[in-house]
């Protein structure tokens, strides 16, 4: 991309240095977009193989009647089946009330769309704790920024002082992380009976015990053929549990389509991460997923409760977890290390830490 007269990383820091973010830029009225949010042909390509419409989408879930004994063995069946085939699953029924689904998304909308001088105040580029405020947590390392600006909160398990939290989604990000939480720790419950697990054995192991909120806005993209909202990547954490607003855009891969996630009044998303496809031992899938750049004039919100282990105790390794081991299912990953998994991870260009791209990492954890 380096050319005598475009000097690409000026441009990012100049942008980044504005802290205008991508709504910034979306609200200023331009009609193309800069350059360095252009991607690669081999990417804009694939947008337009696309080919969605055919499909039915991911399973739907409907979790009442969750404890009853005549109902809970076909939802165990359920979420372990699309686990399986899909990675990704929308519940509805799932007890948390469409007006509190609602509050979360207009609380996150809010801030987004507050002045840019206002927003401005809590622009850092700083991960693993506390709340970072950014467009493209990966700028300076991908090969392409997105059409997106993220709002990250730490919730746990570092405590966050709730100060931290901009004021204009405070009350919303923490009644959300706890509300998320309990939804979370339903469906691990089911994904343990479905791999024959007792139901509490992913807590006894931390798995909902890290949790990062992250507040997405994907602005209207005046060219949404040349850009991305997020690239392809599978999420590296346990599970993530996904709402979004009626604004389309998420799709998901299914053998060869990128299926359209459509958005479902009440609805929420959960689907299977890196973490957990390992420690079922290939069982539970971690798929690719992706969001095109919007095109509609509302800009698209989601808000992403990321949840992974708590605490990797020192020299512990993981890997797929020995019950789930026999002569006919043996391991098909290795152990690793806090270190390996990290390494791994984070040693690429990504495209929203905590989540991001890394196919590299499958391959060399993988023992064939
Ligand atoms: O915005 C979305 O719907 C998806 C975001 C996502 O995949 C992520 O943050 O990991
Ligand atoms: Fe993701």
């Amino acid at each position: 991309m380096a050319s005598a007269d475009y000097d690409r990383m000026k441009e990012v820091k100049e942008f980044d240095e504005s802290k205008m973010g991508v709504k910034g830029l979306s609200d200023s009225g331009i009609t193309s977009i800069p350059r360095f949010f252009i991607h690669p042909p081999q990417t804009l390509s694939q947008l337009k193989s696309s080919s969605s419409s055919s499909s039915p989408g991911i399973p739907m879930i409907d979790l009442s009647n969750l404890d009853s004994p005549h109902h809970r063995p076909k939802i165990v069946d359920q979420i372990r089946e699309a686990s399986k085939t899909w990675g990704f699953f929308q519940v509805i029924n799932h007890g948390v009330a469409v007006s509190a689904l609602e509050e979360t998304i207009n609380a996150i909308k809010s801030f987004h769309e507050q002045p840019q001088q206002v927003k401005a105040k809590h622009y850092v580029r700083e991960e693993g704790r506390g709340v970072m405020y950014a467009s493209n947590n990966d700028l300076y390392r991908s090969e392409a920024a997105s059409w997106h600006d993220s709002l990250q909160v730490w919730m746990a398990p570092q405590p966050l002082e709730v100060e931290q939290i901009p004021e204009i989604c405070r009350r919303e990000v923490v009644a959300w992380d706890t509300r998320a939480k309990t939804v979370a720790e339903s469906v691990m419950k089911l994904l343990c009976e479905g791999l024959g697990l007792e139901s509490g054995k992913f807590k006894e192991l931390t798995f909902s015990d890290t949790r990062v909120l992250v507040g997405h806005c994907y602005p209207y993209c005046p060219q949404p053929d040349l850009t991305m909202g997020i690239i392809s990547h599978t999420d590296p954490v346990v599970l993530t549990v996904l709402l979004q607003n009626q604004v389309p855009g998420l799709q998901v891969k299914h053998g060869d389509e990128w299926v359209d996630v459509k958005p479902v009044p009440g609805g929420l998303i959960i689907n299977v991460g890196d973490f957990l496809q390992i420690v079922s031992n290939g069982e539970y899938k971690s798929v690719q997923h992706r969001v095109l750049a919007n095109s509609c004039k509302e800009p698209r919100i989601s808000i992403v409760m990321f949840f992974n282990l708590a605490k990797w105790k020192d020299s512990n390794s993981y890997g797929p977890l020995p019950e789930l081991l026999s002569p006919e299912k043996p391991a098909i990953y290795s152990n690793f290390t806090q270190k390996e998994y990290n390494d791994n991870f984070y040693s690429k260009g990504l495209d929203s830490n905590p989540s991001s791209i890394r196919l590299q990492y499958k391959i060399t954890i993988i023992m064939w």
